[in-house]
């Protein structure tokens, strides 16, 4: 094996949404920038190859599925298109930076604060940089519980190639991953009980949207069992039954979906002096620098909100000094979304009128089932009625502070509130506002007109 050595202005470790955006930005100015990836099934990162666009596609695909279609058959042809679509994102992502930047296939760790040694195929090089931005992701957090290892067992990766197709399928966690697959496999077929360690699902919403997401959930044929306490996986027949403190439930297969773990653990941080948290996240500050001076930590490995979206704006404060002034921070963030796919689509933004009380707001409040709502026809055009939509506004300047909008089209319109929040726009002036028909906007038109001081 040889060893040598490079030495750039830029070192990313990590093809995520932060660290390939600056390394082409920078690159685009002329400094030299070298780029490591671990994997080539990741070129591009977790969310294009295998988290928000492949599973999106999914959802999509299992929305379209009709009663008649066959699961087994339905879900092979899904996957596919799926694949076909991934397999394009993945090479259109290592086209966008072939070229402009050094690419290494390889496995990176830090050998000196500002040195690292990359393990590729051709053997070791060691690249130093005046600059480092550590991006390595997230992985799926593995439970201590006996039984994970058996086949069957799958995590939020591995189930999107699942075979054969769970026609009963345990989910084990109500948060994100949990909620969005467990309203997808329903909708490929599948007979799906949902396991969560909490007393209620969505234990930070609003009741009314809680009790609203349960009873859609329900309906459409899921068990929800909430306080479950899973004791172990084990192999029954042909298939798991997963063990609970009082009962067991028999399944083809089990999703673990419990949260995602930093991929920090073994990158030699210590060796470089990079400090992490107990639980592994790197320790920033709030322009994302680390211990180590030149050291950046973007995306799901900062402690910051694990999104897409975010690891871009992280991309935007290191963008910031590398080539700005340096004052944008993660603090300058105001009334950041956040959308769950299930269906319809479940997002959020701002304060809930119990947080907007606890922050002194005198708050208004008004929440209104989408299938009440005859300013907005769209939901019962397309066929899916179902939801409810809530605004918090503070009573005495009547600007929003917040809202859960659980209905069709709201991973868009959540985006509308949010700029609404960040401009200080107030609640009459959305109310009044003039909107596209039919949309879903128009919800704004009329659930406004409802506000009444909360608790009332
Ligand atoms: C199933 C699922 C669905 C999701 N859906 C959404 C969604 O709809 N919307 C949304 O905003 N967010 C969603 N997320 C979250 C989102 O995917 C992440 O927040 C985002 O991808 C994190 O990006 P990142 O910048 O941290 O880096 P990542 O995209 O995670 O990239 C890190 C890269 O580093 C590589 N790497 C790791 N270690 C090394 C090493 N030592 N050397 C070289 N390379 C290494 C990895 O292979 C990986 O490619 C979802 C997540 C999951 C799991
Ligand atoms: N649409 C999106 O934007 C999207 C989609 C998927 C994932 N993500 C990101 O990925 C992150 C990880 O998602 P996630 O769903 O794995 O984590 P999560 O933190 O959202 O939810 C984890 C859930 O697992 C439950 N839990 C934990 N241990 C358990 C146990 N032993 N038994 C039963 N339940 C248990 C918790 O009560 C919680 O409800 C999310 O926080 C989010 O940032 C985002």
């Amino acid at each position: 094996m040889t060893k040598s050595s490079l030495d750039v202005d830029l070192l990313v470790i990590g093809w995520g949404k932060a660290g390939k955006t600056l390394a082409k930005r920078y690159a685009a100015t002329g400094k030299s920038v070298a780029l490591v990836e671990r994997d080539p099934a990741m070129y591009g990162g977790t969310c294009i190859n295998v988290a928000c666009v492949p599973t999106k596609d999914l959802v999509v695909s299992a929305e379209a599925r009709r009663p008649d279609d066959d699961p087994q058959t339905y879900f092979t042809e899904s996957v596919a298109g799926r694949d076909d679509l991934i397999g394009k994102l993945n090479a259109a992502n290592h086209a966008m930076l072939d070229g402009q930047a050094t690419l290494f296939d390889g496995e990176a760790r830090f050998t000196g604060p500002k040195e690292v040694t990359v393990r590729t195929a051709d053997g070791d090089v060691v690249v130093t940089a005046q600059t480092i931005v550590v991006g390595t992701g997230a992985i799926p957090t593995r439970p201590d519980i006996p039984g994970i290892d058996l086949p069957g067992v799958y995590d939020s990766t591995t189930i999107q190639h699942a075979d054969p197709f769970p026609h009963r399928l345990a989910v084990i966690g109500g948060g994100f991953i949990g909620l969005e697959f467990a309203s997808m496999f329903a909708q490929f077929g599948s007979e799906v009980t949902l396991l969560d360690a909490g007393p209620a699902l969505l234990p930070h919403a609003e009741p009314i949207v809680a009790e609203t997401v349960t009873d859609v959930l329900t309906r459409r044929g899921i068990t929800v069992r909430n306080n479950a306490e899973i004791r172990g996986i084990e192999q029954s027949g042909d298939g798991l039954r997963a063990q609970l403190a009082d009962d067991g439930i028999d399944v083809d297969a089990v999703l673990l979906a419990v949260g995602r773990t930093p991929v920090t653990a073994d990158i030699g941080l210590d060796v470089a002096g990079i400090d992490t948290d107990a639980k592994g996240f790197v320790r920033v500050d709030n322009r994302l620098r680390t211990s180590v001076e030149g050291v950046f930590a973007v995306g799901d490995i900062n402690g910051g909100p694990q999104f897409t979206y975010i690891s871009l704006d992280d991309n935007r404060i290191v963008w910031d000094q590398l080539v700005g002034d340096g004052t944008r921070t993660t603090t300058d963030r105001v009334a950041v979304p956040n959308t769950t796919f299930i269906t319809p689509p479940l997002s959020q933004v701002g304060l809930t009128p119990a947080q907007a009380q606890q922050a002194g707001h005198d708050v208004l409040y008004a929440a209104k089932p989408v299938a009440k709502i005859a300013t907005m026809p769209r939901p019962k055009i397309v066929g899916d009625a179902e939801g409810v939509i809530t605004f918090t506004v503070d009573a005495d300047t009547r600007k929003v502070l917040g809202a859960t909008l659980f209905c069709i089209d709201s991973q868009e319109l959540v985006n509308l509130v949010a700029l609404a929040i960040r401009a200080g726009v107030t609640a009459d002036e959305l109310l009044n506002g003039i909107w596209t028909h039919p949309s879903s906007t128009e919800a704004l038109n009329e659930v406004l007109a409802e506000l009444k001081p909360y608790g009332s």
